[in-house]
């Protein structure tokens, strides 16, 4: 159960070319994976690294067998699954405890659910307490716990079941950064120290340092569809230095794959581009108002990473502000690089109402949304429509959750640009007379 770098052990789960669409809303198709393959052998810790949407979790879920793929295999040990898989247990980001369960109860449910003899399922919930170091709080309920000791308990409840094959979905992400650093720490050294017969871990992340930090093997997902970019291992022993130059530089070169474009995504969209092939990223304008002044202030060229540990945040909290102001063209990526460009530097320079105009610019030329309705408000009869009609199209390339966001950081963008107007209390989007001018003066 080592981590054994030189070679691999059997072969726990085999993913091979598997796609998953859902149906969304509006009864269209919603590609999430396509053509993933994928092999998690025993002895090595796999995370699966990606942007929020890139079906991550959905990865996860058709490996434990909860989803089935639209085509494609996930086989355990060889075979192909056909319902849940029987070899893993899953800890999830929310905890997912019962509340109205003692922390012993809630570790003996699966033992519960497989029909193991109730002194047998108390002797084996106990001692997984223990290693999980809750010893002392077997009787309380989930309410009396700490989100970190809560998190406990989800680990305590799946190892209890002595899974081959340990799934984690963002583990850590629900916690404050010093109990998220003190429970991998402990989860490390009780895997290194072979302390439960679990033979692999699978890890869902969107955080670049904790999948350097926890995984043998890096695999990193793209989106829409959800697909694999690149697959890079990490040879460092551990525990793990953070500052160490190696595991720097391949912190890097991961968040230069998660920032890596499509070729064109970031060009001026094509006339024909939709918003659903080119979805817009979750920054507001002030977000990236904030990012590119302190691009602007620091010479012109900042390098992510660093930034990113100066102002406290992880990395991939600013990659929206990064996607969205690089699909405007105010900065643009070189390398672990955030470079301004000519229309950044003139944005953020500019004084309030030229600064309004280059962005409405750029974002009519680049977000196919904003320009979806702007055009839409155009040939409405009064200039104005409701939200609900743009809703109603986004859902059939988007989920209902996703639909909502994508207008949203439209309606904060044409807003700012003053293209448009949104007025919450009766849905109604209305052109701004302002921009309708500009528009007749660019038509003649
Ligand atoms: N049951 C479902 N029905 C319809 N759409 C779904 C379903 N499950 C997931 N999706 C959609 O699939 C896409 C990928 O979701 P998934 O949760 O797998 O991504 P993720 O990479 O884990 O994201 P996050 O980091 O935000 O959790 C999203 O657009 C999501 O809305």
């Amino acid at each position: 159960m080592t981590v054994d770098q030189g070679s691999r052990g059997e072969l726990l789960v085999d993913v091979d070319a598997v796609h998953k669409s859902f149906t969304g809303a509006g009864g269209a198709e919603l590609k999430v994976l396509e053509d993933i393959r994928l092999s998690i052998h025993a002895g090595e810790i796999v995370a699966l690294l990606g942007k929020s949407g890139s079906g991550k979790s959905t990865l996860l879920r058709t490996i434990a067998g909860l989803i089935s793929p639209t085509r494609g295999t996930v086989r355990y040990r060889g075979r192909e699954l056909t319902g849940a898989n029987p070899g893993v247990a899953m800890v999830f980001q929310t905890f997912a405890l019962m509340p109205w369960l003692t922390v012993q109860a809630n570790v003996e449910l699966g033992l519960a659910a497989r029909g193991v003899p109730q002194a047998e399922r108390r002797d084996a919930a106990l001692a997984a307490i223990d290693l999980i170091g809750l010893d002392g709080f077997e009787s309380a309920y989930p309410k009396e716990l700490s989100g970190g000791m809560r998190q406990r308990v989800g680990f305590a409840r799946a190892l209890v079941l002595e899974p081959d094959l340990l799934l984690m979905d963002e583990p850590f992400s629900a916690l404050d950064v010093l109990t998220a650093e003190n429970l991998r720490t402990e989860l490390m050294s009780l895997w290194t120290g072979q302390q439960f017969p679990t033979k692999g871990i699978c890890i869902v992340t969107h955080n670049i340092e904790e999948a350097v930090l926890l995984a043998d093997r890096v695999i990193v997902l793209g989106s829409n569809p959800g697909r694999i970019l690149a697959e890079l291992p990490v040879p460092f022993t551990r525990p793990r230095d953070r500052r160490a130059p190696a595991f720097v530089a391949l912190v890097d070169q991961l968040y230069d794959l998660l920032t890596g474009r499509e070729p064109d995504v970031y060009e001026a969209a094509p006339a024909d581009a939709t918003p659903t092939a080119r979805p817009l990223p979750q920054a507001s304008v002030g977000g990236m108002a904030g990012l590119v002044e302190i691009v602007y202030a620091r010479g012109g060229r900042v390098d992510l990473p660093e930034i990113a540990a100066e102002l406290s945040f992880e990395i991939d909290d600013l990659l929206p502000l990064v996607d969205g102001a690089t699909m405007l063209d105010l900065l643009s990526v070189l390398g672990a690089d955030l470079v301004l460009t000519d229309t950044g530097r003139a944005w953020t320079t500019a004084n309030i109402q030229d600064s309004k105009k280059i962005f409405a610019g750029q974002a009519r030329s680049r977000a196919p949304l904003v320009r979806t309705v702007c055009r839409a408000l155009a040939t409405s009869a009064d200039g104005s429509l409701r939200e609900a009609f743009f809703l109603d199209l986004l859902r059939r390339g988007f989920s209902t959750e996703d639909a909502r966001q994508q207008l949203d950081t439209a309606i904060d963008w044409g807003r700012y640009g003053e293209l448009y107007d949104f007025d919450a209390s009766t849905g109604e989007i209305t052109a701004d007379p302002a921009a309708a001018l500009v528009d007749a003066e660019a038509a003649s």
